[in-house]
């Protein structure tokens, strides 16, 4: 497991499927506050609307399975009958380049992070009502089917809300894109203030 550095941070965007997690990650965590990404693996098809390296990297299942017996993932889960995962070492290079990363992960995911990492992982649960996240796929143009099994745990998903560190739900972008913005930033401050401090009392101790 990857050692998290004193001043690492991972923030982590979970919540039903649809609901906008990966859209607001990627204006605030990217386009706002230049934090890195890292990419999943997955044996899904690609979606027409998605790119390679951007949403997801696209593997066999073979090649998904060779690598989690080489021990490569931090996490992985099977949803729907296809692998995901994260692997080590990019969340190692990420934050290499960026003190602080985010990711999108289902619940579960979330939970295994938590577990991992905790008071380091901060969770942030993006939602939308049901028929709001359904209209949102019919406009992407996921399939039907592909809907359907989103939809078949979105309460499940939602009961996860109240083990969040953050809660935010997404029918304003603008709003949602502000609010996660300051709360990421509080932790940026929250962190500056603790180096600070710990700056001030190596001085005092070689007084
Ligand atoms: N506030 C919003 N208003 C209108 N459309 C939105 C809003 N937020 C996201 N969307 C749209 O909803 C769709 C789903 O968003 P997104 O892909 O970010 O969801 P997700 O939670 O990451 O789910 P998935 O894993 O299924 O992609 C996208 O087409 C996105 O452009
Ligand atoms: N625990 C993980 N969950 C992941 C990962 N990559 C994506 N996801 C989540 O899976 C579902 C289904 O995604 P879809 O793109 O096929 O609709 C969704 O909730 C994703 O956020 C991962 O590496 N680990």
């Amino acid at each position: 497991m990857y050692n998290l550095k004193e001043k690492e941070l991972i923030f982590v965007f979970t919540g039903p499927d649809g609901s906008g997690r990966k859209t607001v990650s990627k204006l605030v965590g990217k386009s706002t506050l230049h934090m890195k990404g890292v990419i999943s693996y997955t044996t899904r098809k690609q979606r027409p609307y998605e790119k390679e390296g951007e949403d997801y990297h696209y593997v066999s299942r073979e090649e998904f399975q060779e690598a989690k017996a080489r021990g490569e993932f931090l996490e992985d889960v099977e949803i729907h009958g296809n692998l995901y995962g994260i692997k080590e070492q990019d969340v190692k290079d990420t934050f290499e380049e960026s003190g602080c990363i985010y990711l999108v992960l289902n619940p579960e995911g979330a939970e295994i992070l938590k577990r991992l990492y905790g008071d380091k992982v901060i969770r942030f649960f993006v939602y939308a009502d049901r028929d709001t996240v359904i209209a949102r796929q019919e406009e992407r143009g996921d399939a039907s089917e592909v809907i359907d099994m989103h939809l078949a745990h979105y309460d499940e998903d939602m009961a996860y809300r109240d083990e969040c560190e953050h809660v935010f739900e997404n029918y304003k972008l603008d709003h949602i894109a502000f609010e996660v913005t300051n709360t990421i930033e509080h932790y940026f401050r929250l962190k500056l203030a603790e180096k600070a401090e710990a700056a001030e009392a190596a001085e005092k101790e070689k007084l």
